[in-house]
């Protein structure tokens, strides 16, 4: 079920202008995907609709877009997840404190992913460990899990 995200503020959005050229989810990309990171509750949710031309197979989306997407919804899920557990309240926030890049990223391609339909991204966190981030992802469409992924971001020093 698509969650209404209307009154949600995404993390990438909270990304500093001058940090917010990401391909994958820069605000300030218009070339780009501009993927959208949510914190609800417990865990992180995305949507993304992929275009035609990112096809693999005819009907199925590329991979290279999969892990694309699941990268940007990981780093943005692992800055999240680091504000909840400090206690950094992004509610009325206009920047996200804290910066993390991917150091590890791994898909597993469980089912061919339709092209046409709305994706789902969720991030569950595994694990902060000093700067290292573990994030838990999946990718559905249909309500089935097409993909799944881990990531290890790591959080940058100021
Ligand atoms: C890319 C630069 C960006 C700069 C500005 C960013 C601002 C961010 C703001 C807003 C985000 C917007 C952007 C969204 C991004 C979307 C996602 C991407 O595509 S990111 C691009 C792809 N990723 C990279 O290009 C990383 C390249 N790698 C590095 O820069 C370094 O290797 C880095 C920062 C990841 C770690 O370097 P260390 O010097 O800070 O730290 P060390 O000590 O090497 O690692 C810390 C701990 O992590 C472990 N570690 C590092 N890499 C590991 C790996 N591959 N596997 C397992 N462990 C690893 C190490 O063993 C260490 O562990 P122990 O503390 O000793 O327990």
């Amino acid at each position: 079920m698509h969650i209404n995200t209307k009154n949600l503020k995404a993390i990438q959005d909270l990304y500093p202008d001058e940090l917010a050229h990401c391909y994958g989810c820069g605000k300030s990309n218009p070339d780009g995907f501009q993927l959208k990171t949510y914190l609800v509750g417990d865990e992180t949710i995305a949507y993304f609709t992929p275009q035609p031309k990112y096809t693999a197979l005819p009907g199925s989306v590329y991979g290279g877009l999969i892990a694309s997407i699941l990268d940007c919804h990981g780093t943005g899920s692992a800055a999240a997840f680091v504000c909840k557990n400090e206690h950094i309240s992004l509610v009325d926030a206009t920047t996200i404190p804290v910066r993390c890049v991917t150091a590890l990223l791994k898909i597993d391609f469980k089912n061919p992913t339709p092209m046409g339909v709305e994706l789902e991204l969720k991030g569950k966190l595994r694990s902060i460990e000093g700067r290292k981030i573990w994030v838990d992802m999946t990718l559905t469409a249909n309500g089935i899990i097409c993909a799944t992924g881990e990531i290890l971001a790591i959080r940058l020093k100021d």
